[in-house]
């Protein structure tokens, strides 16, 4: 049994906006509704939780998506506390080594591909696994004023996507400890490093971004609606 956490308590500020940007279409269905249906169409998915701005309601159409459970709990200021509040929501039946797979609401275009890849890996690496893909730019330093400073090495440089899997009791210790020592994680594993964890790198495709400008929100729009 594999569970889902979606963080999509986030207010979206650097996209701009009345409205939240998990909440925007794409396609006839709200930005989360996507990310929702990539993860609860897969079959070793047996169900979600989803962390909401507590003033937030679920979409009648989330009850219960492919005959899956998508449950509901209150998000927190930060990502990690929303997520960490999803994984304490979860039902007592999801036990402490049962994997769960983190993915912001916020990436609509997860492909079953990626997914069968990342659940395999993590399924055999004890410390988990994170979807992502190696840096292929040059890698420049800014300085205040947005000129070079310097370049950076990019050699084994990876970008870090989501889902990122992790056994929901390794993760909750790992994410209580960084909230107890007031380090803002802002993804899982770094949580999991911070607890001596190296979960494996998997590469993903490059079209699972994550919408956080309008043109991200026009591209995801186009490469939704062309697959
Ligand atoms: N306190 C928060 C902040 C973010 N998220 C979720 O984490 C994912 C990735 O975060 P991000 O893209 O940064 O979303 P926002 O925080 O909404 O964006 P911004 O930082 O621009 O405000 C999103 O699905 C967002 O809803 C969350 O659940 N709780
Ligand atoms: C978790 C994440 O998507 C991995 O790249 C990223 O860290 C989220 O960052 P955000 O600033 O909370 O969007």
């Amino acid at each position: 049994m594999i569970w889902a956490v979606i963080p999509a308590a986030g207010r979206g500020s650097r996209f701009g906006g009345e409205t939240p940007k998990q909440y925007l279409e794409i396609a006839g269905r709200p930005l989360i509704a996507h990310a929702l249906d990539a993860l609860l169409s897969h079959p070793r998915i047996a169900g979600a939780m989803v962390a909401l701005s507590k003033n937030d309601a679920l979409w009648p159409g989330w009850a219960n998506l492919h005959g899956k459970p998508v449950l509901r709990c209150v998000g927190g200021g930060e990502r990690a506390d929303s997520v960490l509040a999803a994984l304490q929501a979860l039902p007592v039946e999801v036990g402490s080594d049962t994997l769960v797979l983190v993915h912001d609401a916020a990436r609509p275009n997860l492909r079953s591909e990626d997914l069968d890849r990342l659940i395999a890996a993590a399924s055999a690496h004890a410390d988990g696994a994170i979807l992502g893909a190696p840096v292929r730019d040059t890698l420049k330093r800014a300085d205040a004023a947005a000129h070079i400073a310097a370049t950076e090495p990019r050699e084994r440089l990876w970008r870090a996507f989501t889902p990122q899997a992790f056994r929901r009791g390794a993760l909750t210790a790992a994410l209580e400890q960084a909230q107890a020592q007031g380090i803002v994680v802002t993804d899982e594993a770094m949580a999991m490093e911070r607890v001596g964890a190296h979960p494996a790198l998997v590469e993903g495709r490059e079209d699972n971004l994550k919408v956080t400008t309008p043109a991200d929100l026009a591209l995801a729009r186009y490469l939704i609606s062309n697959r």
